[in-house]
């Protein structure tokens, strides 16, 4: 089979809508971009609040210098009148001296540049400038002293005069410094208790923690911790791994929502392993100076290895890792910089490195595929947001050391809070407890812990909205119907994952697991399509009504059809090649081909849904035990799906160990 690089690509792009979940994201993405800028807004100005601790911004440090600045002027002026509190007459040197000569001047002294003379009468003083260093030197002013008995101070000021110079000639310098400092404080948005201007290019050393986190604290994530466990073995025991020439870990991809916990597995990972915490957001590198970031990058990796074992947790790595020239204008090059200077740093990793560096993010579409390669993040761990059982698991341990009473079943909130993730669980709890305090209640009561859900739901925005019943039965079928034409299809991807926690605009998704193949045949795109259709299908044939929630099914499968038509060259048609795309064929393709391969990719896509119709009303049963399933867990695994399609009950299946699931892998 040829394989061109057009074709590679296409395959590539193949796999990835494969990857992607099949719901309704694109279309929604659109709105959600909006609900996520919202919700980032959010984050921030709440991030902000955090940081501050509710105090006013700092600015301590300008208040500090303007009092520098006072008391040095004070200063001055102190000096400067003890020397000379008389009213000063400037008069030339000659005259000076004709003066002296007169008997006019009692006492003379020098300062700075100038020789002063006291009048007799005590209420005037003179002052010439020098003709030479010293009034020593001067013979011809000398000679008159001495002749004249008049008193010579030998020493005078000067040395408090050195000093005040030596103040003024630094103060515009210490000004600039303050003002410099302040500006900076400004630039990093009042957070992070600002930059010194000397080590700006230096990692915060408070940065590093040892974090008394552990596996046992993190509700749920079981499969997230069982991923990461390898992490910490390694961290533990590096030779482990050298000597059994294992692939050594270097970088750990976290990607999922804000607040699902991903810093916190951060954190056990060190906790369990005993490892130094080194602590920074991606935005924190790129909101510094230009060409600070990879300054940065480095002296954070040399501290890490200073006090290796080491984690290097990068929040928000979206922030430097965004696709290479794209994204947003300005401090595009400050960012690839810092990009390219933590790549070469975790390529430069070897086995007795002992630095993991995991990153988090919840915008893994804006990443640039770089960093993702093979020997930097190649473990990529989803953290999901939790289920109904790891809801209530989490809202127990936050529920630790605060009074519960006796009326509360944390059961029946993790109940009404499907799509609520760990922070705003946390919340719940937290602002149910304000609750009682407010009424001066020591107990937490179900009412609190209600009242606290429509708080903190409110907050979230859709997230924390009630979903109809109707709602949730669509959701079960829709995506039942996909999981369950995945696991009849032969060629089709299996079934990864299913769930009916919303997120973003989707109700639920079903997640497949693609399959590792260089070609994708022909037959598995057909079935691919009816995968696909098995959302919209399973609302005709259970709901009686279809609905909007199928919109990107459609696309997924019309994009395929079309695939599959022009440009594989797999239908009647035959193998031309019929893309629409400036450098090829399309300049022959007359209106009538047009219409043949329009007229072929709809005879497609309406003899697959017909199928997709016949198939799953064979198998009807399995459709309603797969729906009845989500509905009580939530989210159940692909084998859990495969032992119903194969017959098993619901109930059957809820009792099933792992060992025995296993077979249904
Ligand atoms: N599985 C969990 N078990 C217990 N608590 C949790 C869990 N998940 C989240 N939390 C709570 O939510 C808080 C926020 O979680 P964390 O900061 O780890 O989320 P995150 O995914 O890193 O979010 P962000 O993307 O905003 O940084 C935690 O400090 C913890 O109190
Ligand atoms: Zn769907």
């Amino acid at each position: 089979m040829e394989n061109n690089e057009n074709e590679k690509e296409k395959l590539e792009e193949q796999k990835e809508e494969n990857k992607e979940e099949k719901l309704e994201e694109k279309k929604e993405e659109k709105k959600d971009i909006e609900d996520e800028e919202e919700e980032a807004f959010r984050k921030k100005v709440e991030e902000l609040k955090r940081r501050n601790g509710g105090k006013k911004p700092n600015i301590s440090s300008l208040t500090f210098f303007l009092a520098i600045f006072l008391i040095v002027l004070s200063a001055y002026y102190f000096f400067g009148n003890r020397i000379s509190n008389n009213s000063v007459k400037e008069v030339t040197y000659t005259n000076f001296i004709e003066k002296l000569k007169q008997g006019d001047i009692s006492e003379v002294y020098e300062k700075e540049d100038n020789i002063y003379g006291k009048a007799i009468d005590a209420k005037l003083e003179y002052e010439t400038k020098k003709i030479t260093n010293r009034i020593g030197d001067d013979t011809t002013i000398m000679k008159v002293i001495q002749d004249k008995n008049v008193e010579l101070k030998a020493v005078n000021s000067y040395a408090s005069s050195i000093i005040v110079q030596i103040i003024l000639n630094i103060l515009p310098m210490i000004i600039l410094i303050a003002l410099f400092m302040f500006i900076s404080r400004r630039i990093m948005g009042g957070g992070q208790g600002g930059v010194n201007p000397f080590t700006m290019g230096k990692a915060k050393a408070r940065l590093k923690e040892k974090p008394n986190v552990n596996f046992k604290d993190i509700a749920g994530l079981d499969e997230e911790k069982k991923e990461l466990e390898e992490v910490v073995d390694f961290l533990k025991d590096p030779t482990k791994f050298s000597k059994a020439g294992a692939r050594v870990p270097k970088g750990v991809m976290l990607v999922g929502e804000p607040g699902t916990g991903k810093t916190l597995l951060a954190k056990a990972v060190a906790g369990e392993s005993g490892a130094s915490f080194f602590n920074i957001s991606g935005s924190e590198f790129v909101e510094m100076y230009v060409g600070v970031g990879a300054s940065r990058v480095r002296d954070l990796f040399d501290e890490a290895k200073k006090s290796k074992p080491a984690i290097i947790f990068i929040d928000e790595i979206d922030a430097i890792g965004r696709k290479r020239g794209e994204g947003r204008s300005g401090g595009n090059e400050e960012r690839e910089q810092t990009l390219n200077q933590l790549l070469v740093e975790m390529d430069g990793f070897d086995t007795d490195t002992q630095i993991i560096v995991i990153a988090a993010t919840n915008r893994e579409d804006v990443l640039d595929k770089a960093l993702l390669r093979s020997g930097r993040f190649d473990r990529k761990i989803t953290v999901s947001a939790p289920d109904l059982k790891a809801r209530e698991e989490i809202l127990k341990v936050h529920a630790k050391g605060k009074k519960l009473s006796q009326d509360v079943k944390l059961e029946d909130i993790a109940k009404i809070t499907p799509g609520y993730v760990g922070a705003d669980l946390a919340n719940i709890l937290n602002e149910a407890a304000i609750l009682a305090v407010r009424e001066n209640r020591e107990e937490i009561t179900m009412k609190d812990l209600d009242e606290a859900v429509d708080k903190i739901g409110m907050g979230i925005g859709r997230r924390g909205k009630k979903i109809s019943e109707y709602d949730l039965k669509l959701t079960a079928y829709h995506e039942g119907g996909h999981a369950l034409m995945a696991s009849l299809l032969p060629n089709a991807d299996k079934v990864h994952k299913l769930t009916i926690i919303p997120r973003g605009n989707a109700g639920g998704y079903m997640m497949p697991l693609p399959k590792d193949e260089m070609y994708v045949s022909k037959n598995k795109i057909l079935e691919e399509i009816m995968v696909s259709f098995g959302g919209r299908v399973a609302e005709e044939l259970v709901m009686g009504d279809i609905s909007t929630g199928a919109s990107s099914d459609i696309e997924n499968a019309t994009r395929r059809a079309e695939a599959y038509v022009r440009y594989y060259g797999m239908s009647s048609l035959g193998p031309i090649n019929m893309v629409d795309s400036q450098e090829s064929y399309k300049n022959i393709i007359s209106s009538e081909t047009n219409r043949e391969i329009d007229l072929e990719v709809r005879k497609i896509l309406k003899e697959r849904y017909e199928m997709t119709v016949e198939l799953m009303k064979q198998n009807l049963e399995a459709l309603d035990r797969i729906a009845s399933l989500v509905r009580a867990k939530e989210t159940i695994t692909g084998q859990e799906v495969r032992a119903l399609v194969a017959g098993k009950s619901v109930d059957e299946v809820m009792n099933m160990t792992t060992e025995e699931l296993e077979e249904y892998y």
